[in-house]
């Protein structure tokens, strides 16, 4: 087990244990906890990397040789001698417990022995034998049970609580153990698993009515810890329901142990004693918070797998209800609109608006894909305007224009003083766009911990103000555009699939301007157009030439470079005919007699146009110059260089 793939929840049981705990990769240690580096009296430096014997003296002649398993309480072990030096010259007289921990986290590491080690006193007392026994082996439930849940397929997950549920009853001597999650509400609770001794019943699996245990799952939802030696003596005067319910299925005693992650309790574990009173040692209840956090990961797991299962199959739902309503479209690319504003008549542009016409009339959330500049805003925006909502005007966000704390607030709105600096209350764009559409671009760029919430929005359409807990509810449509490839940045951790599927049911992919070359007069025409207008100039030609050389440039700010580059052109233009060269070469010639100052100028503006004024994520224009956001914003703001109001 190297140090990547040791699981931290195993880590953390072994951090807090005040038993000696190492962990070897064949023969070499490769983690010690920090009770046996005291013990040991040696830094990580010496003890990591290092074979056992370079670490304690006189291993006895049984493990040199190879290990011979001696039965050690109900599973094997190999037991052997140590002796280790102290730094006044005495030695400890210690017994080494070893066991092979058989668990493969990589495919690499499957061939190697991992060993699993625990240092003892060496003791003749037989009582004072037993006690340590039992403590060990109770360590060693606890790494198995948090191995048994690493790399499990999702669909084992459940099984896997049952089991270890089942074990740790068998260990601890209670009679039943109950598993149980909060809906995501929390207003309900689902009991997934228990287990039960011989002669008890198990509890029902199935919905619960948290009203007749409502003190009880009140301590859950606040993530306490409860522990009642003497239920019908300890529970409060105010839990008269969970007296009642104690008296009637005879629980004596009662641990109930939340289930957090992240400060979110999802769930709880609860052991009840029937036929006598719980007698665990202080030491084995506080180790029982530490059982909580490997059932609380194995209950994430499981929830972020149902997500994702929901996820993809309302995906499925929707893409097959888009199939039947639209089949016929789907024939041939026929537009039955005319289109004033998207210039082209390219198979490649035709079939994007195919797509739009198939969708539009529907709720389902669109993704659209593609390079910075090819179109995606304007595509949202004639989506929106063939939609049923488009009376009410189409809402933008671009979340990679503001900084990661500002979103939040900007999409789901704020309480007066729900932060430093926010003096009065805002409304988020999702409230603002009830009934009707909103664009999201730039999806990519979401920060994570948005994603989760963002999640929950689109699926069951409600989220709170930032600094309120009062719920909003809303129907909006979702569009969403990003030129940043989805699936690397899943693979990469840093989307989330469970999102990407929610919003990926209707992809659209707008195609870049070099795969449309067709569409290049037009476009150049339009925008000869749209900026003559503006100047009150007037071109009747352009030579063939230049033309040709427009359509052979690569693009790669696609439309919107094109149409800056017709603009620069018509501002230089003296006559009807347009003198226009593509971007490469008219770049390459700067002036000699501009001062460094004006060059960078022109370079960050130019640049800017091209991205549309984005100055973050990728293909943003600080990408594109190689700085970072906040450098180019100071140097805008030293040059003078301010966004024109939008058009
Ligand atoms: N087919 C088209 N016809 C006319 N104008 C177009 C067409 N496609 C794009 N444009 C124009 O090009 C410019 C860039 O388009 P838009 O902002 O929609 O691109 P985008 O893909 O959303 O860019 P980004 O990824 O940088 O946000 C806009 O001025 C838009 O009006």
């Amino acid at each position: 087990m190297t140090s990547e793939t040791f699981p931290k929840t195993v880590r953390s049981l072994f951090d807090c244990s005040p038993v000696s705990i190492y962990v070897a990769r064949n023969d070499r240690v490769t983690y010690a906890n920090p009770a046996f580096y005291q013990l040991v009296g040696r830094s990580s430096d010496e003890v990591i990397g290092a074979a056992l014997q370079e670490i304690v003296w006189h291993v006895s002649s049984d493990r040199l040789s190879g290990p011979q398993p001696t039965p050690f309480g109900s599973r094997d072990a190999l037991r052997f001698r140590v002796t280790i030096p102290q730094e006044d010259g005495s030695v400890l007289e210690n017994e080494i417990i070893e066991s092979r921990f058989g668990i493969e986290l990589h495919d690499d590491d499957a061939n190697d022995a991992f060993t699993f080690g625990m240092v003892v006193p060496s003791s003749h007392d037989p009582s004072q034998d037993q006690e340590h026994r039992d403590q060990l082996d109770f360590e060693k439930l606890l790494v198995e049970l948090s191995a048994c849940f690493v790399n499990v397929p999702s669909d084992e997950i459940d099984q896997r609580i049952d089991e270890s549920l089942q074990s740790l009853v068998d260990f601890l001597g209670n009679d039943r153990s109950t598993f149980f999650e909060f809906s995501s509400d929390r207003s309900r609770i689902l009991i997934t698993n228990s287990v039960s001794t011989t002669g008890c019943d198990t509890f029902p699996v199935g919905d619960f009515p948290v009203s007749e245990l409502p003190w009880f799952i009140e301590q859950f939802r606040e993530g306490e810890f409860v522990f009642l030696r003497d239920v019908m003596e300890e529970l409060p005067e105010s839990a008269d329901q969970e007296r009642k319910y104690c008296r009637a299925h005879g629980i004596q005693s009662n641990v109930a142990v939340p289930l957090r992650v992240g400060g979110e309790s999802l769930g709880g574990l609860t052991f009840a004693f029937m036929r006598q009173r719980c007698d665990w040692s202080r030491e084995v209840i506080m180790r029982l918070n530490l059982i909580g956090e490997v059932f609380a990961n194995a209950l994430l797991r499981r929830k972020n797998e149902n997500a994702l299962r929901t996820a993809l199959e309302e995906n499925t739902r929707l893409r097959k209800q888009l199939e039947q309503d639209n089949l016929y479209l789907r024939e041939k690319a026929e537009l039955t609109h005319h289109y004033d504003r998207i210039v082209g008549h390219s198979d490649a542009i035709t079939r994007v608006l195919a797509n739009v016409e198939q969708v539009a009339p529907t709720d389902a959330p669109v993704l659209l894909t593609g390079e910075t500049g090819t179109g995606k805003e304007l595509i949202a925006q004639t989506l929106h305007e063939l939609s049923p909502r488009k009376d009410r005007p189409m809402v933008v966000v671009n979340c990679a224009s503001l900084p990661a704390t500002l979103i939040e607030s900007e999409l789901f709105g704020r309480a007066a003083g729900a932060y430093t600096g926010a003096a009065s209350a805002q409304i988020g764009r999702f409230e603002l766009a009830d009934g009707s559409t909103l664009f999201l671009d730039e999806i990519g760029e979401l920060p994570l911990e948005l994603q989760a919430k963002l999640l929950r929005v689109l699926q069951d359409g409600r989220f709170e103000r930032l600094g309120t807990a009062k719920t909003i509810s809303v129907d909006v449509r979702i569009i969403a555009a990003t030129n940043r490839d989805l699936e690397v940045a899943m693979r990469e951790n840093q989307f989330r699939s469970d999102l990407y599927h929610r919003i990926n049911v209707f992809p659209i992919q707008v195609p870049p301007l070099r795969n449309r070359r067709e569409d290049i007069p037009s476009l150049t025409w339009a925008f000869v157009e749209t900026h003559g207008r503006k100047m009150g100039k007037s071109v009747k030609r352009i030579p063939r030439s230049a033309m040709q050389r427009l359509q052979e440039y690569t693009w790669p700010g696609n439309v919107r470079e094109l149409s800056n580059t017709v603009e620069r052109a018509m501002i230089l233009c003296n006559s009807d005919t347009l003198n226009i060269e593509p971007p490469s070469s008219t770049r390459d010639v700067s002036s000699p007699s501009k001062t460094l100052k004006e060059a960078e100028r022109d370079q960050i503006l130019c640049v800017l146009r091209d991205t549309g004024w984005r100055i973050r994520g990728r293909g943003g224009a600080a990408e594109r110059l190689d700085v970072k956001p906040t450098t180019l914003e100071a140097r805008m703001s030293r040059l003078g260089i301010k966004r024109p109001n939008r058009e």
